[in-house]
């Protein structure tokens, strides 16, 4: 027999479901290694970081963290996010010092509707529909550039500055991956969301951008789409979307409003990659922490299976991915549903069921 081929994973459950739905994520892939017959592993490390770690420290993540990471295959993430850290140091001093300081430039966030899950989008019923949002991960609006108070005029007369930032390079580079991934799709269109009409340098660069990458992809229909149509069209015609590429801010709510429409924002699965590889790529289900239904034991962990999946797909198991995604399936036909998609299952309930599944569709091949 050959060697095993081994995967090392940092995962770092961070905050409030976080931890509930990375445990899941861990079991979902040991149970795939363990069927795997000697052919891979993986070797995780767990970091302590997020607000639980900020409380001990003053810290989000070790100093050293990125260093720490940084020769990982791949990194697992749950959410971060709690009450005793304000939402903005929490973000930058965890997520995003990671997706940026590891140029993890694209983010795949697919809208996928799955049989057993109730979607408040009638046309759901009887139309295939399946698109993915691909965000711009590295500038935009989150290139983190501005001030406070710039002015030193006192309360009552602050100002701030929140400035985002576009550049050709970091357009060109998120468009090009959306149309050399909706060439891989049946329907090869790449929709672009802009708004343009009211920000008049960097959503004009954007456009200019897409028109001309566009030309380089003759055989992938195009369209431009104003960021507020875009949320209209989400809802009234989904069926038109394969590829919508956006930036960080627009492509953060818009895939919200598409893991809402198939059903529940536990669902949507999310890859943070740098595509050159020269830092590792992290995967994370869309949703935060969700402190409204955290430690109850009742999160949907489908969210973050779905982005292990992802993970495999990352690391070249592709079968074992597609396997992954079919056990979901199974399992919500069959009706084993948490309560944000009307069931009683709990978090184990449904991380067993998958388990289950897939051990059956893994003993077949
Ligand atoms: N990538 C991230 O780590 C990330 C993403 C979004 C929000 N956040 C942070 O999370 C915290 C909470 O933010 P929020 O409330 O706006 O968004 P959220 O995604 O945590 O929750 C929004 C709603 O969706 C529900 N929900 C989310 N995940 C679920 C799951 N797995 N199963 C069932 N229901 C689920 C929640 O119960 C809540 O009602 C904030 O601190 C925010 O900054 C972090
Ligand atoms: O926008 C962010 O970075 C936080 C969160 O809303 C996310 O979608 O990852
Ligand atoms: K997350
Ligand atoms: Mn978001």
């Amino acid at each position: 027999m050959s060697a095993t081929q081994k995967f090392s994973i940092a995962s770092i459950p961070a905050d409030g479901v976080g931890k509930e739905v990375v445990s899941a994520g861990r079991r979902v892939l040991d149970a795939v290694a363990a069927n795997s017959d000697g052919k891979f592993a993986f070797e995780w490390t767990e970091f302590p970081w997020g607000c639980g770690y900020y409380e001990k420290t003053g810290q989000m993540m070790d100093p050293k963290g990125l260093d720490a990471l940084k020769d990982f295959d791949a990194i697992y993430f749950g959410a971060v996010g709690w009450e005793n850290v304000p939402d903005h140091i929490s973000l930058w001093g965890l997520r995003l010092n990671i997706t940026q300081n590891f140029d993890q430039w694209a983010n795949i966030r697919p809208v996928k509707f799955l049989p057993g899950i109730e979607s408040p989008l009638r046309k759901a019923d009887n139309t295939e529909l399946d698109w993915i949002v691909v965000r711009e991960n590295s500038e935009g609006e989150y290139a983190g550039l501005g001030g406070r108070n710039l002015s030193g005029r006192g309360p009552g007369n602050e100002v701030a500055l929140q400035t985002a930032l576009f550049t050709e390079k970091g357009c060109e580079r998120i468009m090009r991956f959306a149309f050399d991934l909706a060439r891989t799709r049946t329907v090869k269109k790449v929709s672009s969301v802009t708004k343009s009409n009211a920000q008049q340098y960097g959503m004009v660069l954007w456009d200019e951008t897409f028109n001309r990458v566009a030309l380089d992809y003759p055989d992938v229909q195009t369209e431009s789409v104003l960021v507020d149509a875009m949320s209209a069209k989400f809802i009234l015609h989904p069926e038109e979307l394969s590829v919508v590429v956006a930036s960080n801010l627009n492509a953060d709510i818009l895939s919200d409003l598409g893991s809402a429409l198939a059903g529940s924002l536990g669902l949507a699965a999310s890859a943070n990659l740098n595509p050159e590889r020269r830092f590792p790529s992290m995967f994370e289900p869309v949703h935060g922490s969700a402190p409204d239904i955290a430690g109850k034991g009742i999160s949907n962990p489908i969210g973050a299976i779905a982005s292990a999946a992802l993970m495999l797909d990352h690391f070249g198991l592709h079968e074992e991915a597609r396997l992954v995604e079919a056990a979901i399936e199974q399992t919500t036909a069959a009706g084993f549903l948490t309560r944000d998609v009307g069931g009683e299952a709990t978090t184990d309930d449904v991380t067993e069921a998958i388990i289950k599944a897939l051990s059956h569709t893994l003993a077949a091949v």
